[in-house]
C-alpha cells in the first residue's frame, strides 16, 4: 500500500525533524518559522534548536511570534530535550502530555494564553529545575504532587488563574519563587523553602494570609484582634486582599485589628481601646526600630564569618586566606543587601546579557539555567564553606549559600595564574564558560579583582571518580562492574570529544578526581580547560598527575592539545578498569597489559566479559602510545566504545539463545 505522503516524507526524516515540523504545523499559524523539507536540510540550524550528537538538546522560540496551539505528539517526541523555552508567544489552549520529555531541566512557557490546569504530565518531569508558566491563563489548583519536582530551582506561576491553597513546597533548592497574581486563598504553610520568600513573591492574591506575609488569618488571629468579638477589628479584614497603593502597586498588608469599629456605643470604652491600641502601635514601632539596629549590628558582624576573603582592595601582598576560619571582609566593597532588595535583585535580573566588569560576579550561560539573578557576590562571600580540596589551580570549596543553594568555587591560587592577564582570563572564562554538554559541569560564573579569581561550578554530591575507584571517608572501593565502566568510559569520551569541537579545544587536566558523577550517576568532567590559565613550566611533583600528562608536555613548556587528553583518556581507562593509580601502571606490550588488566581485576580468564575487557585494554592501549599522531581522536575512541557495547550485547544474546 502507498503510504501517505506525510507518512512518506516522515520515514525518511529523523524522527527529531519530524517532531519540530509537528509542532510547527498547528503552533506556527503565521509560518514565522522557516522550517522546510526541502533538501539539503539539517534541523539541527533551524532556528531555536541546538542538537547534541544529531538529537535536539535545546529549543528555544522566545518571542518568535508563533500562534497557535500545541499538539501532542509534537515535542514529546525530543526525548532529549534539555531545554524548551516557547516563552513570549501567542499559544494557547492546554499544554499536551510532557511526560516523554525525561531529560527536561528548563520549561518556559510564560507570557503565553495557555489555558487548563497544571498539566499531571509535568510532575512526572523528575529533573526539571526551571518551571516557568507565568502570565498565562491556567487555572485549577496547584497540586501538592509539585514537591515531586525535587530538583526545582525556579518556579514561577505568578499572573494566571489558580485558585485553593498553596501547598507545602519543601524543594530544598528552590531560590526563585513567585505565585503573585492568582487566586489563591488560605494560610501560607511555613516550610523552610517558603519561608525564604518575602510578600512580593505572593501578593497580589486573593485570599492568602498567614506570618510569610505578615498578615493573619482570621481564626488565628490574638484574642486582642478577635474578630467574632464585637467591637474589635473589621471581620472581613482577613480576608481582603493588600492595600494597593495610588500607584497600583501591592503594599504590605496592614495588621488586622488596626481599624477601630467607630459604632462602638459606649465612648469611654472607644476612647480607652484606642490609646490601648496607639500605645501598641507605639511599643510595635519601638520593637522594630530596635530589631533593625539589632539586625544592623548582626550584619556587620556577619560580616567577620566568612570563607573566602578576596581582595577587593587590591592588597595583592596579604595572602589568600584558605582556612574556614573568620576573618573581616572589606566591608567598604561588598555592602550587605537588605533582604528586600535581594529579592528584587531575583525578579528583576534583565534577561539581556550582561557587562563583564571586574569586582563582580559575571554569570555564563543562559539566564533560564538558573545561576544568573540568584545569587549575588556578597552572599556568596557569606556562604559557609566546606574544603574539599587543594588541586593544581588552587582551592576548592563547596559553598552553602544563606538561601541554602549550594555551588562549588575554584579559588585559584595568585601564584599560580599571575602569567594570565585579566583580559586573558576574561576572555578565556568568556569562552569556557558556554560550554554546555550532558557530561560537563557547567561554569556557572566566574570573578576577578586584584589578582583574586574564582570560578563557580555546580556542586556534584556524587562525588569523584577517584572516590568512586578508590573508595573515600565515607565510602570503601569496589571494583566497578564491567557496564558501570563501560557508562563511564563512554560519557568521558563524549564530553572530551565536545571539548574538542570546541573553540576551547582542550581539556588540558583530565584525571580520575575531575570526572564528578552527576545527579543521576553520569560521568560530568571539571575544572575543563583552566590548565591554559595556570604557569606549567613547573612541572608537577605528584606523580600521578605526572603520569596523566602526556610525555611530550610532561617535562616542557609545550601547550597541551586535544591528542594530551587522549593519552589522559587512555591513562583513566586503565584507571577505571583496575583501580591503580596512574603512577602505577605499567607500560607494555598490548597482550601483557591485558594479562595485568586481568590480574588487577582478579578475574578468571573466561569470565563473560572477557571479549569487552580486550576490546577495552587495546582501546587504552592505542591512547596511551607515545607518539600523539598515532592516537586515535576522541570521535573515534567513542567509535570504539560503541564496538564494545555492541559486542557486549551480542554475547550476551547469544548466552541467552544457547541457554533458552
Ligand atoms: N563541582 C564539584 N562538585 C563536587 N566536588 C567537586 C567539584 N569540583 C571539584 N570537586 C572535588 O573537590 C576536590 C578538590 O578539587 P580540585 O579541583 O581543587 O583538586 P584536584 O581535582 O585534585 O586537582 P586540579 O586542581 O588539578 O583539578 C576533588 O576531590 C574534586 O573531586
Amino acid at each position: 500500500y502507498p503510504l501517505p505522503a506525510t507518512d512518506y516524507f516522515n520515514s525518511f526524516l529523523p524522527s527529531d525533524a519530524v517532531a519540530l515540523l509537528s509542532f510547527k504545523s498547528t503552533a506556527d499559524l503565521d509560518d514565522k518559522l522557516l522550517y522546510s523539507l526541502t533538501e539539503p536540510y539539517d534541523y539541527c540550524q533551524w532556528r531555536g534548536v541546538e542538537c547534541s550528537q544529531d538529537r535536539v538538546v535545546r529549543l528555544v522560540l522566545k518571542g518568535v511570534g508563533l500562534r497557535g496551539r500545541f499538539s501532542p505528539e509534537t515535542l514529546s517526541r525530543l526525548d532529549q530535550l534539555r531545554v524548551l523555552s516557547l516563552e513570549d508567544n501567542s499559544l494557547s489552549g492546554s499544554i499536551p502530555d510532557l511526560s516523554p520529555l525525561v531529560n527536561l531541566r528548563t520549561l518556559t512557557l510564560s507570557r503565553n494564553g495557555f489555558s487548563g490546569a497544571l498539566p499531571p504530565s509535568l510532575l512526572s518531569l523528575r529533573r526539571l529545575l526551571v518551571l516557568d508558566l507565568s502570565y498565562n491563563n491556567f487555572s485549577g489548583e496547584i497540586p501538592s504532587d509539585i514537591n515531586a519536582l525535587t530538583r526545582l530551582s525556579s518556579l514561577n506561576l505568578e499572573f494566571n488563574r489558580f485558585n485553593g491553597e498553596l501547598p507545602p513546597l519543601n524543594q530544598s533548592y528552590m531560590t526563585s519563587f513567585n505565585v503573585s497574581g492568582n487566586k489563591l486563598t488560605g494560610k501560607i504553610p511555613m516550610t523552610a523553602t517558603l519561608l525564604r520568600f518575602n510578600v512580593s513573591s505572593f501578593w497580589p492574591n486573593a485570599g492568602l494570609c498567614g506570618e510569610i506575609i505578615n498578615r493573619s488569618c482570621g481564626s488565628l488571629s490574638p484574642p486582642f484582634f478577635d474578630s467574632s468579638k464585637p467591637n474589635a477589628t473589621s471581620s472581613s479584614s482577613a480576608s481582603q486582599p493588600p492595600q494597593t497603593a495610588q500607584n497600583g502597586e501591592a503594599t504590605l498588608p496592614t495588621l488586622p485589628g488596626s481599624s477601630v469599629s467607630k459604632k462602638s456605643k459606649n465612648g469611654w470604652l472607644v476612647l480607652g481601646f484606642t490609646i490601648g491600641l496607639a500605645s501598641l502601635v507605639v511599643l510595635g514601632l519601638c520593637l522594630v526600630v530596635y530589631s533593625l539596629v539589632i539586625k544592623n549590628r548582626r550584619d556587620d558582624e556577619d560580616n567577620d564569618v566568612t570563607m573566602f576573603q578576596p581582595n577587593l582592595k587590591g592588597d595583592t601582598t596579604q595572602p589568600p586566606t584558605e582556612s574556614l576560619t573568620a576573618r573581616a571582609v572589606p566591608a567598604s566593597s561588598i555592602k550587605p543587601l537588605k533582604r528586600e532588595e535581594e529579592v528584587k535583585i531575583q525578579i528583576q535580573a534583565p534577561p539581556q546579557k550582561r557587562v563583564p566588569r571586574s569586582g563582580d560576579l559575571i554569570f555564563c550561560g543562559d539566564v533560564n539555567e538558573g545561576g544568573e539573578g540568584m545569587y549575588t557576590l556578597d552572599q556568596l562571600m557569606r556562604a559557609s564553606a566546606e574544603l574539599l580540596g587543594r588541586g593544581s589551580v588552587g582551592t576548592t570549596y563547596k559553598a552553602v549559600m544563606v538561601n541554602q543553594m549550594i555551588v562549588t568555587v575554584k579559588r585559584f591560587a595568585p601564584s599560580k595564574t599571575a602569567v594570565t592577564s585579566d583580559l586573558e582570563f576574561e576572555n578565556h572564562m568568556e569562552k569556557v564558560g558556554t560550554l554546555r554538554h550532558p557530561n560537563l559541569v557547567p561554569t556557572k560564573a566566574y570573578f576577578q579583582s586584584n589578582g583574586e579569581r574564582l570560578v563557580i561550578y555546580d556542586y556534584q554530591p556524587n562525588g569523584s571518580l577517584f572516590n568512586l575507584i578508590h573508595g573515600s571517608r565515607t565510602s570503601k572501593a569496589k571494583p566497578l562492574h564491567w557496564t558501570s565502566c563501560l557508562k563511564i568510559a563512554e560519557d568521558v569520551a563524549q564530553a572530551l570529544h565536545y571539548i574538542h569541537q570546541s573553540s576551547a579545544k582542550f581539556h588540558g587536566n583530565l584525571k580520575s578526581t575531575n570526572i564528578l558523577l552527576g545527579h543521576d550517576f553520569e560521568a560530568c568532567l571539571t575544572d575543563h580547560c583552566l590548565s591554559v590559565l595556570i604557569d606549567s613550566s613547573v612541572p608537577p611533583s605528584d606523580p600521578d598527575i605526572a603520569s596523566y600528562k602526556a610525555p611530550e608536555i610532561r617535562k616542557s613548556a609545550n601547550s597541551p592539545t586535544s591528542k594530551c587528553d587522549v593519552y589522559s583518556f587512555g591513562v583513566f581507562l586503565f584507571e577505571l578498569l583496575t583501580g591503580k593509580p596512574a603512577s602505577r601502571q605499567p607500560f607494555m606490550a598490548e597482550n601483557n597489559m591485558l594479562d595485568w588488566v586481568r590480574a588487577m581485576r582478579q578475574e578468571d580468564k573466561k569470565s563473560k566479559e572477557e571479549n569487552g575487557l580486550e576490546m577495552m585494554t587495546q582501546t587504552a592501549c592505542l591512547c596511551r602510545v607515545t607518539s600523539p599522531d598515532k592516537r586515535p581522536t576522541m570521535r573515534e575512541v567513542i567509535k570504539m566504545i560503541q564496538d564494545i557495547k555492541e559486542s557486549v550485547v551480542m554475547t550476551e544474546e547469544n548466552d541467552k539463545f544457547q541457554y533458552s
